[in-house]
């Protein structure tokens, strides 16, 4: 869907708008204030957003913008076959709490599927890529390494990446039925590049998260041979099929998690 030269500039937009969130967290004090749904946002979030949609409209300007802070009515984005999908400071709580568990995300959607995806991570400089065709890899200081969503070897105890900020009632219960594992929490999209990387074994979002949250990490983890698939049947997730902008529950796996047939049968709902 992209070359190597698009994702490069993909990459390139993706530094810049962290550049811009940098700048903000390295102040003594920022602002932070409460949208209507009572989320909090940043001078940072709307930097990052305007650095990233004013260089894709320039770069790329076939294809329009969904932000998390630009959001086109379904009336509009319904037509929509190709669309950048963007979270431009993605664990703005994180960023608050001055963690460093906060990422940049722009993903390709073509036709519902999260075709190209780059995620960045401001405070480390690391930069996680995924496009169709490609494959997935990540790049810090010029070092590139391809990325490969198993384990080079099966780890006895399991690590299951959650949500630092946001723990939900079904991921309790979910957790309840697992007896030998480690939990990870990590904030943002990180959690579905450690899957990426083999660092992590299982991602179980069961709770409600927004389309920008994850659809640039979905590229990244599916390109590099991981599945994110929806918890009520099985199917990968998708976008832009209906109005509302939220994702179902799911979970998000390295591909030596397929094999294990006991928690991928999961009992839905
Ligand atoms: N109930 C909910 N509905 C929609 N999005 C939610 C949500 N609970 C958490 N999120 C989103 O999850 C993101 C953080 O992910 P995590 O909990 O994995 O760290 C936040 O993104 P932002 O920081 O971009 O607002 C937040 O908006
Ligand atoms: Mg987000």
């Amino acid at each position: 869907m992209l070359n190597h030269s698009q994702m490069q500039q993909l990459q390139a937009i993706a530094i810049a708008a962290g550049n811009a969130i940098m700048s903000v967290y390295r102040t003594q004090d920022f602002n932070v204030e409460l949208k209507a749904d009572q989320t909090p946002v940043t001078q940072a979030d709307l930097l990052s957003h305007q650095v990233i949609n004013r260089n894709l409209q320039r770069y790329f300007p076939q294809w329009p913008v969904l932000s998390e802070e630009s959001v086109v009515a379904w009336e509009q984005r319904k037509e929509w076959q190709q669309f950048w999908l963007v979270d431009p400071l993605d664990g703005t709580k994180e960023f608050i709490k001055r963690n460093g568990e906060f990422t940049v995300n722009i993903a390709l959607i073509d036709k519902g599927e999260a075709v190209a995806g780059v995620v960045y991570v401001p405070v480390t400089g690391e930069c996680y890529c995924g496009c169709k065709g490609l494959g997935s890899w990540k790049i810090i200081k010029d070092q590139v390494s391809s990325l490969t969503a198993s384990a080079p070897s099966r780890r006895n105890t399991p690590v299951i990446v959650s949500s630092r900020s946001h723990v939900t009632p079904g991921l309790q219960d979910f957790l309840a039925t697992l007896q030998n594992f480690e939990l990870l929490e990590v904030g943002s999209s990180l959690k579905l590049c450690l899957l990426a990387e083999g660092r992590a074994d299982l991602y179980p979002r069961l709770g409600d998260t927004s389309w920008w949250d994850i659809a640039a990490g979905q590229a990244v983890l599916e390109h590099a041979g991981g599945k994110l698939l929806r918890y009520d049947g099985g199917e990968p997730l998708r976008y832009n099929q209906t109005a509302q902008l939220t994702n179902p529950w799911f979970i998000a796996c390295s591909a030596d998690w397929l094999l294990d047939s006991e928690v991928m049968s999961g009992e839905t709902e």
